[in-house]
């Protein structure tokens, strides 16, 4: 296999969202990318593309669309040749990808558990009733609710920045984050606190990069073979197929993990309903070449449990 390699005179494009984090995410790309082969980080260009979701900031994400909002742009632009790779927070990504574009590479995952942010309290337990709390994750709304009907909660859109800031001005006297953003960016100054996953279960792909490129692209696809981490992908591919079968989108409070040991895969799930009155989980043991018949089985199970209108928010 000869691989023609990207050189400062032709370097490869690697698309990505604006915000810190995107940016993070893409450097780290180049990096392991230059890194596997040996180049300099001149061979790569970063190019920014402004999504609709980044351009409208001051309506609920449920109002403006599905998660295809932070996407679309920069999907249109690998498939145009405007750029040659995308790099993306999986957490965010559809579970099917446009025709000719392929998502199968992912960087080793970060931790994937969501961090509790207060500046004056050091856990939800220790919440006083009718505090408020900020959140624009229908998920974490509802896991909240479950377990602390007595709180307020209030939407909370922007990235990580914008967040903190209206945590700091008293919009709300808690939020949450995922861990791996704020490490990622290195913000240990930031007074969070990681939740179990027994607590609260993370969002699917919580915490994952992945790259997507288009299908025909052979040569990219044997670049990104070498940066690809094999026990991210199959953790992944089980929490998708969960997903993907109970057709999950932005406006769906569903949260997933699998982890593996040794040869094994264990798959949690939950669903909620939207006002998080109740809450439905399962957990599955299986081998890891079971995974994805392992997600579709305990999405079914998990559908037929819940019953007609559990789902009436779908
Ligand atoms: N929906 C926004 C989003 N997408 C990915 C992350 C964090 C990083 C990750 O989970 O990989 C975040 C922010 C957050 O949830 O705090």
């Amino acid at each position: 296999m000869t691989l023609n390699l990207p050189t400062p005179a032709q370097p490869l494009k690697i698309g990505t969202r604006g915000s810190l984090l995107a940016l993070a995410q893409a450097h780290e790309t180049r990096e392991r990318l230059a890194t596997a082969f040996d180049l300099p980080f001149e061979a790569f260009t970063i190019v920014v593309i402004k999504t609709t979701g980044d351009k409208i900031i001051d309506r609920p994400l449920k109002e403006i669309g599905g998660k295809g909002l932070f996407t679309r742009e920069i999907e249109a632009d690998l498939l145009s040749g405007d750029i040659d790779i995308a790099v993306h927070s999986m957490k965010d990504m559809p579970t099917l990808q446009p025709e000719g574009l392929i998502l199968d590479t992912y960087l080793p995952r970060e931790d994937v558990r969501d961090a509790f942010i207060s500046p004056t309290s050091r856990s939800l337990a220790d919440l006083p009733a009718g505090t408020v709390v900020g959140t624009s994750s229908l998920r974490r709304r509802a896991q909240l609710m479950l377990k602390r009907p007595d709180l307020e909660v209030v939407e909370f859109r922007g990235n990580l920045q914008t967040r903190l800031m209206k945590l700091e001005q008293g919009v709300a006297a808690a939020t949450f984050l995922a861990m791996a953003g704020l490490n990622r960016l290195g913000m240990a100054e930031v007074p969070a606190t990681a939740i179990e996953t027994d607590v609260m279960l993370p969002a699917v792909a919580q915490g994952a990069i992945g790259i997507e490129r288009r299908v025909e692209d052979s040569n990219v696809a044997n670049m990104l073979a070498a940066i690809h981490d094999t026990p991210t992908g199959q953790r992944l591919a089980a929490e998708r197929s969960f997903l993907l079968e109970l057709d999950g989108s932005c406006e769906t409070p569903i949260a997933g993990l699998a982890e593996l040991d040794g040869g094994t895969l264990y798959l949690r799930g939950e669903v909620l309903r939207l006002d998080g009155s109740e809450a439905i989980n399962d957990a599955i043991t299986c081998p890891i070449e079971d995974g994805v018949k392992a997600g579709k089985e305990m999405a079914q199970k998990l559908l037929s449990q819940a019953g007609k209108d559990f789902f009436d928010w779908r």
